[in-house]
């Protein structure tokens, strides 16, 4: 399943006018493959990652998430699809202060159905697979950084997303773990087949990812292989 977003502009109100937040913006992420997007402060990034996410809805443009075309979809059809295919990890892990690991990464299942074992089953998998078994039961003041961004990535694959949408999720961590969470991130979106797209200031580890793009004004710029 793939990302597809083609002639994408979206434009913000802005005094009398009308900021252009994405001018044309295309970009194809295949399954199994982690694109990163690189730009300065204000570029864009954000806006891209809020329409892939459909959240925000552009002006023109298409995007196709796992197939769906979104264009058109109300407001409950759109948030069904983000609960059944797109998982979102933010910045800043946004865990609640007093849940244990597991049970933030379980958080997800209530939102949709299915045996309550079966869930507990597969968050104790994903905390596994995020490298924090042995840390299931602590709760996030007893975590450090990278590991609450880890909760977070396993949170956002509870349900087994088509499409994953990171942003910036090495920016509180230093440089050795977020060459960490990057390593995971590839090795996650290879192992899932998940469409990931991964916005970031940062141009350190991008080795790691299959693909980097460029926004600057609003326009993607360059495209060129990791
Ligand atoms: N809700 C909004 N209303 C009006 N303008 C906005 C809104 N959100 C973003 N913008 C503007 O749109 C442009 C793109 O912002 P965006 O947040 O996408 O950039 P970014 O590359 O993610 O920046 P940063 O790296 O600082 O997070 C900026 O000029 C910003 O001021």
């Amino acid at each position: 399943m793939t990302l597809t977003l083609t002639d994408v502009t979206l434009t913000y109100p802005d005094g009398g006018t009308r900021l252009t937040a994405l001018d044309r913006v295309s970009l194809h992420v295949a399954a199994g493959t982690l694109t990163a997007v690189v730009g300065p402060s204000g570029s864009g990034k954000s806006s891209l990652l809020a329409v892939a996410a459909t959240l925000v809805t552009p002006d023109r443009g298409r995007v196709v998430v796992a197939g769906t075309e979104t264009t058109g979809l109300g407001g409950a059809e759109k948030a069904a699809l983000r609960r059944e295919r797109v998982g979102i990890v933010f910045q800043q892990p946004n865990l609640l202060p007093s849940l244990t690991a597991v049970e933030q990464v379980l958080v997800m299942a209530h939102l949709s159905a299915g045996p309550a074992r079966a869930a507990r089953a597969r968050a104790r998998e994903l905390l596994d697979a995020v490298g924090l078994a042995d840390k299931a039961d602590r709760r996030p003041h007893e975590l450090s950084g990278g590991q609450r961004q880890r909760v977070n990535i396993a949170r956002a694959l509870m349900n087994e997303p088509a499409v994953l949408l990171v942003d910036e999720p090495t920016s509180a961590l230093d440089h050795e773990r977020g060459a960490a969470v990057l390593d995971l991130l590839a090795a996650l979106t290879r192992e899932r087949s998940t469409a990931t797209v991964l916005v970031t200031h940062d141009r350190a580890h991008l080795d790691r990812v299959d693909g980097t793009v460029t926004m600057r004004d609003g326009r993607l710029t360059a495209h060129a292989p990791a």
